[in-house]
């Protein structure tokens, strides 16, 4: 197995107090996608914004490494070159056009109060034509619907052209096509050497993904492949037995236990 892309060592975070991640152990592989996943509260989101260095009101104890460096000690702009971000619910300049809103991802790219270079053009014209965002790239992100406006975002993210990429819930309010796409994307960035790592509710989707980390009470409950039958029986396990993971026309699905 390759260098971990990502490196967490006894990550602990406590909000006001309160203990959320209790000593994270995990080495999230390079050119791999690794999906997290687990049930509400197990700490998914935590853990990525942990990882990505965007927790500021949480106390967080251990050691993150990207790309085989401590992550605070990568300057600001250089940690935002090697790791692209994608929220959950993400806040963004709603009176921005859709271009606008992607090209923010070139920023880590440019000089200070340079414009855009050509080569900055050509990653967001890329990005949006990638997410089928680009007809839209004149309105205001406030004008699209919730799946238009993830996509551009998802976008944004694209154009970063980082190495890493994080994205949390990135299906949130895509249409079956579109989600088909992102996993299209998704294995585009890995065959090219990108690793992502991406929390996903969507289960099937998530078992499409090289690794799978099963989160549950602030812990890692296990991590391994997608096609292992521990993993299997791991995400039977965290979701109650509630779902049963089979094969169909040898793909890996999660379907409802009824
Ligand atoms: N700022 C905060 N203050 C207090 N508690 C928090 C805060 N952020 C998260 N938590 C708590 O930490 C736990 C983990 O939250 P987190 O968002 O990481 O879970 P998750 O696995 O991503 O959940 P979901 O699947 O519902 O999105 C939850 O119980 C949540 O209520």
């Amino acid at each position: 197995m390759s260098a971990p892309a990502l490196r967490a060592r006894q990550l602990r975070v406590s909000v006001q107090g309160t203990p959320i991640l209790h000593g994270i152990d995990a080495d999230l592989p390079a050119a791999r996608w690794t999906s997290v996943v687990g049930p509400n509260g197990a700490g998914k989101s935590t853990l990525l914004k942990a990882l990505a260095g965007l927790l500021r009101q949480a106390r967080v104890e251990g050691s993150v490494e990207l790309l085989g460096q401590p992550l605070q000690d990568l300057p600001a702009r250089e940690r935002a070159r090697r790791l692209a971000w994608l929220g959950q619910n993400e806040a963004a300049a709603d009176e921005l056009p859709a271009y606008d809103i992607a090209m923010l991802g070139r920023l880590p790219h440019r000089a200070w109060m340079a414009p855009p270079s050509d080569a900055d053009h050509a990653a967001v014209q890329a990005a949006l034509r990638t997410t089928q965002a680009w007809q839209w790239r004149a309105r205001p992100l406030a004008q699209l619907s919730g799946g238009e406006r993830q996509r551009v975002l998802l976008a944004r993210a694209l154009a970063v052209q980082a190495p890493v990429m994080l994205m949390d819930e990135p299906l949130a309010n895509l249409d079956p096509p579109h989600q088909t796409d992102w996993l299209r994307t998704v294995r585009g960035l890995v065959g090219q050497g990108g690793t992502v790592v991406s929390v996903l509710h969507e289960i099937s989707i998530a078992l499409q993904a090289d690794d799978l980390l099963v989160m549950a009470g602030g812990r890692v409950l296990h991590h391994g492949a997608c096609g292992d039958a521990a993993t299997h029986a791991a995400l039977e396990q965290v979701f109650e037995q509630r779902i049963q993971v089979r094969q169909i026309d040898g793909i890996w699905m999660a379907l409802p236990r009824v």
